[in-house]
C-alpha cells in the first residue's frame, strides 16, 4: 500500500534520507529505528506529503503521490511526536473537534476497507463513542487532558488521528518517555486497532519498537535492512513479553507478520 523508490531528502548540504526503499503492505505494523537525528520524522513527514522528496518516488494506494501534498493523500493520518493535545479541553471536545474537522458526518463517507464499523446514519456522536470503545478511553471523555497519563495522552491522540477513518496511521516516537508499564499498555492498544490498519511507527529503542511491529526496518543499516520484528526481539524486552505475553516465534503473531 506504500512504496519508497530511492528516496533521498536533503536540507541544503545535509543529506538525511539516502536512497530509501521501502515497502509496506496492508495492515502492516512496520517499525522505523534509528537513534537521534537518523531521520525517522523525516521519514514520516516525506511519506504523510509534509515535505517532498529531493530526489526519488513515493507511491501509496497504488498511485504516484511523490509531488501530492499532505492534504491530497487522503487516508493517512499522523500522530506527532510532541502531542497534539490542548490544555483546557476535554477527551470528547478533541474528538469531536478532531471528527469535525476530518469532516466526517453521518453519510458523508463509508469505512471503506478500513474495518470500522461505520453504518449509515451513524451520528457524529456514535462515530466518537466508537472511536472512545475502540481505544478503550470509555469514562474518560469528560476528562480534561492534562488529567491524563502518558499513555493517555496518546490513546487521545490517535483517537484523533482515527477520527478521519485512516487506512495508514503514522505514529513518530509514540513511546518516548514512557514506562515500561505503560509501554505495555501502549503495546495492548495497538493490538486493539482493526487489523486492516496499517500502522508506521518509529523510536529509539530497537526493543520497544519491535515489542509492537510485525516488521522492523533499520535506518542507520546499510540498504535500511529490514527484519522480522521478532528477530530484533531479544531478551530484554522480557517484562513486555512477560506481561503482554508477546510469542516468540512470528508464526503466532497476533500481527500480520509479512514478508
Ligand atoms: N526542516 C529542516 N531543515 C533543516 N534540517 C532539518 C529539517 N528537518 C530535519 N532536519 C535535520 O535532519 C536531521 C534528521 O532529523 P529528524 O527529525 O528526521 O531525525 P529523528 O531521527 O526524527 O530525530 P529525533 O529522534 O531526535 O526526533 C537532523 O539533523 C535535523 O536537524
Amino acid at each position: 500500500m506504500l512504496s519508497l523508490h530511492e528516496v533521498t531528502m536533503r536540507f541544503g548540504a545535509l543529506k538525511v534520507v539516502d536512497g530509501m526503499n521501502l515497502t509496506i503492505r496492508q495492515g502492516e505494523r512496520r517499525g522505523l529505528v534509528g537513534s537521534p537525528g537518523s531521520g525517522k520524522s523525516t521519514v514520516m513527514r516525506l511519506i504523510a506529503g509534509a515535505l517532498r522528496p529531493t530526489g526519488g518516488r513515493i507511491e501509496y494506494g497504488g498511485r504516484d503521490v511523490t509531488d501530492l501534498p499532505e492534504e491530497r493523500r487522503p487516508g493517512i493520518a499522523r500522530v506527532f511526536q510532541h502531542g497534539s493535545a490542548f490544555a483546557g479541553l476535554t477527551c470528547v471536545e478533541h474528538v469531536t473537534m478532531a471528527l469535525r474537522r476530518s469532516g466526517l458526518s453521518a453519510s458523508a463517507r463509508s469505512a471503506g476497507s478500513t474495518g470500522w464499523r461505520t453504518p449509515a446514519r451513524h451520528n457524529r456522536l456514535d462515530q466518537t463513542r466508537d472511536v472512545f470503545d475502540l481505544l478503550r478511553i470509555t469514562g474518560l471523555q469528560d476528562a480534561p487532558t492534562a488529567l491524563l497519563c502518558a499513555v493517555g495522552r496518546k490513546r487521545l491522540e490517535i483517537a484523533m488521528a482515527l477520527a478521519a477513518r485512516p487506512r495508514l496511521l503514522l505514529l513518530d516516537e509514540p513511546m518516548t518517555g514512557m514506562t515500561p508499564q505503560e509501554r505495555v499498555r501502549f503495546a495492548d492498544l495497538l493490538l486493539g486497532l482493526p487489523a486492516e490498519l496499517t500502522v508506521v511507527l518509529t523510536g529509539c529503542d530497537a526493543e520497544a519498537v519491535a515489542a509492537v511491529s510485525s516488521q522492523l526496518t533499520m535506518l542507520e543499516r546499510p540498504d535500511q535492512i529490514t527484519v522480522p520484528a521478532w528477530r530484533a526481539r531479544r531478551r530484554p524486552a522480557r517484562h513486555v513479553e512477560r506481561e503482554f505475553r508477546v510469542p516468540e516465534h512470528p508464526a503466532a503473531l497476533p500481527f500480520a507478520d509479512a514478508g
